[in-house]
C-alpha cells in the first residue's frame, strides 16, 4: 500500500522509538529490527487493502510493539474510525501509549487488559498477528467482532492446517489472500462466523 509522505516519516518515526524502547524490553525479535520496514510496516500495511469498507471500530488483539494495530491506525484515513488495540503486558502497553502521545495519533486507545475478561468491542474490522493459532483464536475472534465485521488474520505457511482446526469447532466464511510479504503466508479473512 502506498502511503502519503507524511505518513511514511510517522511510521519511520515510530520504529526509531521502537528501535529505542527495544533496548529496554522486548517488543519485536530482535532478528528482525533491522529488516523493519518490509517485515512489520509493509507487513501490517498489507490489511489496510483487504479491508472491506471504512467501518466505525477497528480493533487489533495482541497488539505487542504495534503490530499491526499501530501503522494501521497511522495509515487509515484520520477521524472515520476508532482504532482499539488490546494488549495485556503492561510495559508493551506503556510504550503504545507513549508512541500514541509523541506522534499525536488521533482516535487510538489501548486497553491493556487480557483479550477473554473484556466486554465485546464490536469491531467492524479485527486484526491479530502472531497472537494464537486459528482456533483458539477464533474464540477471541467471535468475542470481540461485530455481527457484520471482518477479521484479517496473517498467518504463516501452515496457515491450512490451522484453518481445517478451527473448522472442527467453528463455521465460517472464508477468503485466503496471499502474503504480499511472506512467501506461502496468508491473510485469512474470516466473517459470519458461528459455534457448531
Ligand atoms: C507474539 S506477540 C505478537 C505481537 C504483535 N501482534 C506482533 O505481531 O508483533 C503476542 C502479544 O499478544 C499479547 N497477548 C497474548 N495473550 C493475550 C491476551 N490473552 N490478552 C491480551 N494480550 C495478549 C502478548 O502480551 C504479546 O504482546
Amino acid at each position: 500500500m502506498n502511503v502519503s509522505r507524511e505518513t511514511s516519516k510517522r511510521l519511520q518515526a515510530y520504529l526509531e522509538l521502537l528501535k529505542n524502547w527495544s533496548a529496554k524490553i522486548n517488543l519485536v525479535a530482535p532478528a528482525t529490527i533491522e529488516d523493519a520496514w518490509e517485515r512489520h510496516i509493509e507487513d501490517s500495511l498489507q490489511l489496510l487493502d483487504l479491508r472491506p469498507s471504512p467501518g466505525p471500530i477497528w480493533t487489533d488483539l495482541g497488539t505487542g510493539g504495534g503490530l499491526p494495530g499501530l501503522v494501521i491506525a497511522m495509515a487509515l484515513p484520520s477521524q472515520e474510525t476508532e482504532t482499539v488495540l488490546v494488549e495485556s503486558d503492561q510495559r508493551k502497553a506503556a510504550f503504545l501509549r507513549h508512541v500514541i502521545r509523541t506522534l499525536e495519533i488521533q482516535q487510538t486507545r489501548v486497553i491493556a487488559e487480557r483479550i477473554e475478561v473484556i466486554s465485546g468491542l464490536g469491531a467492524s474490522t479485527l486484526t491479530a498477528r502472531a497472537l494464537a493459532p486459528l482456533p483458539k483464536l477464533m474464540t477471541y475472534v467471535e468475542r470481540h467482532l461485530g455481527p457484520s465485521g471482518t477479521a484479517l488474520l496473517p498467518k504463516g505457511r501452515n496457515w491450512r492446517e490451522e484453518v481445517a482446526a478451527a473448522q472442527l469447532s467453528w463455521q465460517f466464511e472464508l477468503t485466503a489472500h496471499p502474503s504480499k510479504t511472506q512467501p506461502e503466508a496468508a491473510v485469512l479473512e474470516i466473517r459470519d462466523i458461528h459455534a457448531r
